[in-house]
């Protein structure tokens, strides 16, 4: 089996993988190749006892709350991990079912059943996406052994502020110390906190797409910190997969709709990361909308400059600060994001414009929100938390049209 270093120098050096795909005999190997070509990080050449090592040697992952829209998507992603392997999966209501029963799209992998929370086995598992609904979760994480890894999905551990969780979320929160210890995981801004947390609140799907655009432009004090004005759009499958009149098709479908008005629970959240990179209290005006899309995240945001500052400068910030950065992408100056294309991916893309009326500017992000919304972003931060290069699994291109 020698001859794998050299199929697998040929392939990553000379990019001929499909030629030598179909002469390595060893199923399981042939997988850890097809697997591999997703991660850029793959070392140049590997022997055999390398590839042995890393195909035995992957960790354990569980998956709370299988059988939801986020966690469906979080399995897309990890059936072709190099690094990460499902162990372990839950349901609620779907306990004891396939996943390929729950989701037909993922029939052909071989994955195990999902069983009920209370009766998952964590022994076999290094680390835990939760996707479960707020309120349910931190009771859930809370019961886990301590000595697991944990990206939570839900809003449970974002604030770190326990009143304000209570103002917000309606209830007192039920893991106190947890919430002391969770590190936002906004994954460009906090790469090096996330690196070393056991538990990483990854960010709402709204304030990533907000707050991804603001934060460089706050700290370097560009724009002005009141007067900013957020009006986003989301898919529907921002709402969960639950059944709710409100997301009948019947309902969703010819028209949009706002919501949420001067209430939405991500207000809090997104005035706490902008605040602490103005270092001050900041307040957003946030209106989001429901689009009649499936997936798909726009958020359009309207700010005053700070004085003598041009929209030139803030687009020159955010080149600089995004230029080194995998999955924030800013776009050719004039060029306008679409939600289309950054479907289905890990990737942020944003522009600026100047407004009408002087010393006012336009930003404009959009993400997949369940993608660089929620479990794409978890993944990123999964893969800091175990040591493995940031966007191993990730390197999905938008699926278009
Ligand atoms: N959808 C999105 O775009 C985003 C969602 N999030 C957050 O991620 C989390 C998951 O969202 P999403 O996947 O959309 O939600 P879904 O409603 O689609 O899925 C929820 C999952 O949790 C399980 N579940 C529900 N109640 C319980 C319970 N009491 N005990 C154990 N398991 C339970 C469900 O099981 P069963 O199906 O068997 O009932 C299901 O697997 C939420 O907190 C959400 O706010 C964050 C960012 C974006
Ligand atoms: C379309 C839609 O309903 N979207 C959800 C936000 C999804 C999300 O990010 O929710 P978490 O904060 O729980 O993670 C909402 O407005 O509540």
């Amino acid at each position: 089996m020698g001859t794998l270093a050299s199929f697998s120098s040929s392939y990553f050096d000379g990019g001929c993988f499909l030629k030598v795909q179909n002469e390595i005999k060893d199923s399981k190997i042939r997988k850890f190749f097809v697997k591999a070509s997703v991660a850029s990080s793959t070392p140049k050449s590997l022997n055999f006892s390398e590839i042995k090592a890393q195909i035995s040697e992957k960790f354990r992952i569980g998956v709370l709350g299988a059988s939801g829209y986020t966690g469906s998507e979080i399995i897309r992603l990890l059936v072709n991990h190099p690094n990460f392997e499902i162990t372990l999966m839950t349901a609620d209501r779907k306990a004891g079912q396939s996943i390929g029963s729950v989701f037909p799209h993922l029939v052909t992998q071989d994955l195990p059943d999902m069983v009920a929370v209370k009766d998952a086995d964590f022994s076999n598992v290094d680390a835990v996406f939760c996707c479960l609904p707020h309120g349910t979760t931190q009771e859930i994480i809370k019961s886990l052994p301590n000595n697991l890894k944990i990206v939570d999905l839900s809003a449970d551990f974002r604030l770190r502020d326990v009143d304000e969780y209570k103002e917000w979320y309606g209830q007192s929160h039920k893991a106190q110390d947890l919430q002391k210890e969770a590190v936002y995981g906004l994954t460009e801004i906090s790469r090096k906190e996330i690196q070393n947390a056991r538990l990483v609140a990854n960010p709402g799907c709204y304030p990533t797409s907000i707050q991804l655009p603001l934060i460089p432009l706050i700290k370097a004090k560009l724009i002005e910190v009141r007067n900013i004005i957020i009006d986003s759009k989301s898919g529907v499958s921002g709402a969960g997969r639950g059944a709710k009149e409100a997301n009948l098709y019947t309902e969703i479908a010819e028209g949009i709709h706002s919501y949420g008005i001067t209430r939405h629970r991500h207000v809090p959240e997104i005035e706490q990361g902008l605040s602490d990179a103005a270092n001050s209290e900041v307040t957003v005006s946030f209106t989001p909308h429901l689009m009649p899309m499936s997936r798909g995240m726009q958020s359009t945001i309207y700010v005053e400059m700070a004085p003598g500052v041009s929209t030139q400068d803030l687009y020159q910030e955010l080149r600089s600060f995004y230029e080194n950065e995998e999955f924030v992408t800013l776009l050719k100056r004039n060029e306008v994001p679409h939600t289309r294309h950054v479907r289905g991916s890990n990737y942020c893309f944003m522009n600026v414009f100047p407004d009408r009326i002087p010393g006012r500017a336009i930003i404009i992000s959009v993400i997949d929100n369940l993608v660089k919304g929620a479990s794409g972003q978890a993944l990123q931060n999964l893969n800091l938390m175990m040591g493995n290069p940031e966007n191993t699994g990730l390197l999905y291109m938008p699926l278009f049209p």
